[in-house]
């Protein structure tokens, strides 16, 4: 702890008072101790020059040692840092020297100052946030079970910084160190995963704001515009996050690259204007919000500056000529006289590529053209049906000939000479144009984080279109939110959009009573479609969307965890399964209560039983919970658990057989229609392996074996009547829970309702009467 330097107040603005190291620190350590009623510390920390935006926290809960990392990196960044921060309700912030220093301090500190005017605020010195060290500490003090953490947070580098100054400065203050391996360390999303009660309406509320500006952007009648000017967009994140890199060596692919990309920018920068121009005349606060954050002077200095250098008709182009030709003319001339020489030659050379071709159709009678492209550069073709060669062979002077279709395609021992030359004095002019590039990017950088707003503005405007375009051009329906995951008809709407026909849609039923889902069917049946179904339906019906559905109904799920089987592969069969084995883990360790789980197929990379065991007691575990688990599996052993738990039920996806007329043999067709009840096909691998060319004998023994072995397991697994009378009861209660909870229905309708669940009751357990309520209703 030597050396280390904290100023801390309370409600201290500024921060600036560093205080001496040592003595000053136990007078505060005290005065932590005195307030440990509210008893997290937070650190946050912001990344600077061109990151600044991107923000990373670090919490720790002083009675219960549980450490919560953040980051957050959008325009709504600081918003979602404050509002984290009121749910904390944090007793101390650490934040950085350098974001508090007077006279340079930074908005983010601002605002938290004047947010939290009565948390104790603390300041350390740069140095101590380091990712390295966090990294390091995480590894070290975090206990196995939640050790998945590392794979969510290794490359988030600023909440790692954010935990290191953290967890030294607790332990300097607390006088102690962890133990290793003693902390619950979570890494949480900024996508309002809150477990406060608040979540719900947070989410309700995103949602009808969302829909009221979608149906906004359809009425302004503009969506046809905004859909082409959206489209004309680059992936300006993308473009942002590879123009401040800065290459190690200056090759020529690097060269070439710097070069491509400032043509982006200026192509981005150029549709800032017009996208202005279409959002100035909308009502709503968002769009509004977007018009003004595009009223940002860099756009315009950033253009400027490039056009100083760059032609004025420098464009992104498509196809890799007409890229190279916009590369190589993009400094405008008379800023390098060597360069405007290289282009010249460049241009000859072209020229006389372009000479050299017309004189050897000339020469041979051949309709040749010339071609280009960026493994052969330039080369001949020609139309094979519009030629007449003799003795069917080229002449012999073309080389690597090739044939696609009715074109030829060939080159000659001269056109590669000068391909090479070609080549040479593209090297020159991109070396030379990449200096340029490089002097101008390095004037242009301190404006660029603009970029950061217009990669928002364009985002958040491409999503509310294709909601629009969900809710009004598709046969989506608006999604509702209660208690249960219901879903009429649904289809998966990627397969809609990639196959001929309209895939086949399905229902899905997931309520307290009934939370887990076994799904069973034969390969290729529909089950891992089905799962992504359910998955994209729950995440579009979150972030604001319609979904694809007669009807639907979602719980909000705070997190939704998947597990999705991989294609068996023997020789990586071990580290599938190891993956497999840490996925799992991750769920296990992080799932709640209101957690959206789905998993398809475990257990695959190791032997029958051991698959069955780790499938059992990871069901086992999740059964422990409120959450929603569906679970797809060719372990059919695995669906006789719904006789231990009665809210598992088993669902599987139908298929039929048809006998083929020649040869008699039966053939499977799929419905992709899912039923109640596990699948009765049972022995579906070895009707594939009869497809297959395995020798009949094989074959026969293989089925022998099987029902050996299934009728031996079915001894062991029968449901008594005593199960299924607890589970028709177990559902009767379930079900009058949600009816208390949820019933808006008048006296006369909740009795006819409750006859209903009492006849239903009776059915599922003719045997009982017992759970009779007392009037008979
Ligand atoms: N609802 C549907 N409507 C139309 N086609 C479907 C539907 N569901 C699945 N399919 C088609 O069937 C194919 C196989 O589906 P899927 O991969 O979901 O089967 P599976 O049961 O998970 O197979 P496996 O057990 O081998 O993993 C898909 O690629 C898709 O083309």
């Amino acid at each position: 702890m030597e050396g280390v330097e904290w100023g801390r107040g309370r409600g201290q603005r500024g921060g600036g008072s560093s205080c001496g190291p040592r003595g000053n620190l136990i007078t505060s350590s005290s005065a932590v101790s005195a307030h440990l009623v509210a008893s997290i510390i937070v650190a946050v920390v912001e990344g600077r020059g061109l990151a600044r935006g991107e923000v990373g926290m670090a919490s720790i809960d002083l009675k219960n040692p549980e450490v919560v990392l953040s980051q957050f990196a959008d325009n709504t960044t600081y918003a979602k840092v404050i509002t984290k921060l009121k749910i904390l309700t944090p007793l101390e912030i650490i934040m950085s020297n350098t974001a508090c220093d007077t006279g340079s301090a930074t908005k983010l500190f601002s605002l938290i100052t004047e947010n939290f005017k009565n948390v104790t605020f603390t300041t350390v010195q740069r140095k101590y946030f380091n990712e390295t060290k966090g990294l390091e500490y995480i590894e070290q003090l975090c206990t196995s079970e939640f050790s998945t953490v590392l794979m969510e947070v290794q490359s988030k580098y600023y909440c790692l910084a954010a935990v290191a100054a953290l967890l030294k400065y607790v332990e300097f203050i607390q006088n102690s160190v962890y133990a290793p391996k003693s902390l619950k360390v979570r890494f949480q999303g900024n996508n309002f995963v809150f477990t406060n009660s608040g979540f719900l309406h947070c989410y309700k509320f995103i949602m009808h704001q969302v829909l009221w500006h979608m149906y906004l952007i359809y009425l302004v009648r503009n969506k046809e515009f905004f859909f082409e000017l959206i489209s004309r967009f680059l992936d300006t994140e993308q473009l942002l996050s590879i123009l401040v890199q800065i290459p190690k060596q200056d090759t020529v692919k690097a060269a070439e690259s710097k070069i491509t990309n400032l043509i982006y920018l200026k192509h981005t920068l150029e549709l800032v204007d017009p996208l202005k121009a279409a959002l100035k005349s909308c009502k709503t606060h968002l769009l509004k919000a977007y018009y003004s954050s595009l009223e940002d002077k860099r756009f315009g200095i950033i253009l400027e500056k490039i056009k100083t250098v760059v032609n004025d008709d420098t464009r992104y182009a498509k196809g890799c000529l007409n890229m190279r030709t916009q590369k190589c003319y993009a400094v405008r001339p008379n800023i390098n006289e060597f360069l405007d020489i290289a282009r010249r030659t460049y241009t000859e050379i072209v020229d006389d590529i372009a000479g050299m071709i017309t004189q050897l159709g000339e020469k041979y009678n051949l309709p040749l053209k010339m071609s280009f492209s960026s493994a052969r550069g330039f080369f001949i073709q020609m139309n094979a049906e519009c030629a007449a060669l003799p003795n069917g062979q080229l002449p012999s002077d073309f080389t690597k000939i090739t044939k696609m279709k009715n074109a030829y395609s060939f080159t000659s021992a001269d056109l590669i000479k000068m391909n090479e030359r070609c080549q040479e004095s593209l090297r020159e002019i991109y070396h030379m144009t990449y200096l340029i590039v490089c002097k101008l990017l390095s004037e242009i950088y301190e404006h660029i984080h603009c970029l950061y707003k217009l990669s928002d503005t364009v985002s958040m405007l491409d999503m509310l279109l294709s909601f629009a375009h969900a809710c009004t051009l598709s046969d989506y329906v608006r999604p509702e939110f209660t208690d249960t995951l219901a879903i009429k008809q649904g289809w998966h709407p990627i397969l809609e959009k990639i196959s001929v026909e309209k895939p086949v849609s399905n229902n899905t039923y997931i309520t307290e009573g009934s939370n887990f889902i076994i799904i069973t069917g034969p390969n290729m049946s529909g089950k891992s479609t089905y799962l992504k179904q359910i998955a994209l339906c729950q995440i579009m019906a979150q972030i604001g969307s319609y979904v694809p559905a007669e009807y639907s109904s979602f719980r909000i799920a705070e997190q939704i965890f998947t597990r999705i089987g991989m294609d068996d592969d023997i020789e990586t069969n071990s580290s599938t399964f190891m993956k497999e084995m840490k996925e799992i883990t991750y769920i296990i360790q992080n799932a709640n209560d209101k957690s959206l789980i789905i998993i398809d197929e475990l257990g695959r990379g190791t032997s029958t039983e051991e698959g069955i065991g780790i499938c059992y007691s990871v069901c086992e575990y999740l059964l422990s919970l409120k959450a929603f688990t569906l679970f797809a599996t060719h372990f059919l052993e695995l669906c006789h658990i719904d006789a231990l738990y009665p809210n598992v039920e088993n669902s599987h996806f139908e298929v039929q057989h048809v006998r083929n007329s020649v040869g008699n043999k039966e053939k499977i067709t799929y419905t992709y229609i899912i039923s109640k009840g596990h699948t009765e096909e049972k022995n579906y691998g070895l009707k594939a392996a009869e497809v297959s060319s395995l020798p009949p004998s094989v074959i026969l023994d293989a089925k022998e074996i099987t029902t050996h072995i299934a009728r031996q397991i079915l001894q062991k697994q029968r449901t008594t009547p005593e199960t299924l009378r607890q589970r028709a009861v177990y559902h009767l209660a379930t079900r009058l829970v949600q009816t208390a909870r949820n019933s808006r229905l008048d006296p006369d309708s909740l009795r006819i309702f409750l006859k209903g669940l009492k006849k239903k009751y009776e059915a599922d357990c003719p045997v009982s009467g017992q759970a009779q309520t007392e009037d008979g209703q």
